[in-house]
């Protein structure tokens, strides 16, 4: 019945084809074309062949056959209630760990090495914005070769590789995942930053580096998954040797958040829910969280609005939904018939809905993943 309907479908399209003039064929021809090579490399082997293709999607440090009842798990362990988020704040750096499993293969193959937003720039494309967002923060610690820098929740390294490769200073990078670890260490290797770089597993709230032993640290978009923020300030602030900086691009709600605001309440809900988050801090408890760990506070300032020259940081993600769709599409395919681990499609529906959700936040202003806070120790 299936392949009579796919056959009728067929002849219907052959006998539409037909009615149209050459110029018309021509472009059709041109557009099947294009959209054929877009999915064989998508699917096979896309250009950048570092990434994984559709069918190496992977759960991660999690066996292909857990991947559907993990998921449901972490879904299960965030409260219905208005602003709850992880209901059991004990199990966060667990649930983290499991969230990271199950997007990191998804993030490299739909947005790259670079788990972060960045500000467009003018007259350069996403990867040279994506760099220069990351250089921005090797300039701000000060750091030049020699020195020994710190990434807090480090991802697969992006930003790491870039750090190290404008200051020539040498970056640890720690991570809970192992699958993460495994990733980044690959791509160090891969990119020759194996000697300028390192990589552990690790909790950033309880970290196996002795007191002062950084010239700088950073964490770009990580802080955000911490149960508390001041654990991880004050971790950050115990391993910095005196006198070095700290720079968080953070995920907070902005002064345009509104707590009696069921509509911004929701769009919160939905961030936490499908970014791993224990719950949203406001920018003002992020400042203040680094000041009682016994920073000094130098810099505080939003860069979603400080500069907006060429869109709104979450314009990419605005860009990219009907990208999104033929995504779903074919993840839903490779779940369904075996060829990716069982709950995948779960995931990446998880990830369709939270882009809607982190551009709300963008569009009403009540959420930033880039508010710039710069720490010195004294
Ligand atoms: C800092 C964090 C992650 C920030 C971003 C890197 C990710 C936030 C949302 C992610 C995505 C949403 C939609 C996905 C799309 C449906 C899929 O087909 C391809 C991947 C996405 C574009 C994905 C990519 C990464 C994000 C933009 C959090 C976790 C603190
Ligand atoms: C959104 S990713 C950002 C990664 C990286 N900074 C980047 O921009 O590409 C957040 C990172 O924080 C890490 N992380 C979250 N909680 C952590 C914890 N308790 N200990 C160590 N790393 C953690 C995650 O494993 C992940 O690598």
């Amino acid at each position: 019945m299936a392949v009579a309907a796919v056959s009728s479908a067929y002849e219907r399209l052959v006998a539409e084809f037909d009615k149209l003039n050459t110029n018309q064929k021509g472009a059709v021809a041109v557009a099947g074309g294009l959209a054929s090579i877009y999915l064989i490399r998508k699917v096979l082997a896309p250009a950048d062949s570092n990434k994984p293709t559709t069918l190496q999607l992977t759960g991660g440090s999690i066996d292909s056959a857990k991947v559907k009842s993990e998921f449901d798990a972490y879904a299960d362990s965030y409260g219905k209630g208005a602003g709850e988020g992880i209901v059991d704040r004990s199990k966060t750096v667990q649930l983290v760990d499991v969230f990271y499993s199950l997007v990191t293969d998804i993030y490299e193959w739909g947005w790259g090495q670079s788990f972060h937003f960045s500000p467009k720039l003018p007259h350069k494309d996403l990867r040279a914005s994506e760099a220069a967002h990351e250089a921005r923060i090797a300039a701000l610690l000060r750091l030049r070769p020699g020195m020994k820098a710190l990434d807090c929740g480090c991802g697969v390294g992006g930003p790491m590789r870039t750090v190290a490769a404008v200051s020539g200073a040498h970056v640890t990078g720690i991570t809970i995942n192992q699958y993460q670890v495994d990733r980044a260490t690959h791509h160090n290797a891969k990119q020759g930053l194996a000697p300028l770089t390192d990589v552990v597993r690790g909790d950033f709230l309880n970290m196996p580096f002795k007191d002062n032993t950084f010239d700088g640290a950073y964490a770009i978009e990580a802080t955000c998954h911490a149960p508390k923020l001041e654990l991880v300030y004050g971790e950050i602030f115990r391993v910095l040797k005196s006198g070095s900086y700290f720079a968080s691009y953070e995920w907070v709600s902005t002064s345009k958040f509104d707590s009696s605001n069921k509509e911004h309440v929701k769009i919160i809900d939905e961030i936490n829910f499908g970014n791993g988050l224990p719950e949203m801090r406001t920018w003002k408890e992020a400042e203040d969280a680094g000041k009682k760990c016994g920073f000094e506070l130098v810099m505080s300032l939003d860069l979603a609005t400080a500069s907006v020259v060429c869109g709104p940081w979450y314009e990419r993600l605005r860009m990219g939904k009907y990208t999104h769709a033929i995504n779903h599409a074919m993840v839903s395919t490779v779940d369904a018939i075996g060829l990716a681990p069982k709950g995948l499609k779960d995931v990446h529906h998880m990830l369709v809905e939270v882009a809607k959700s982190l551009i709300a936040g963008g569009e009403t202003g009540v959420f930033t993943p880039m508010h710039l806070l710069l720490f010195r120790k004294p």
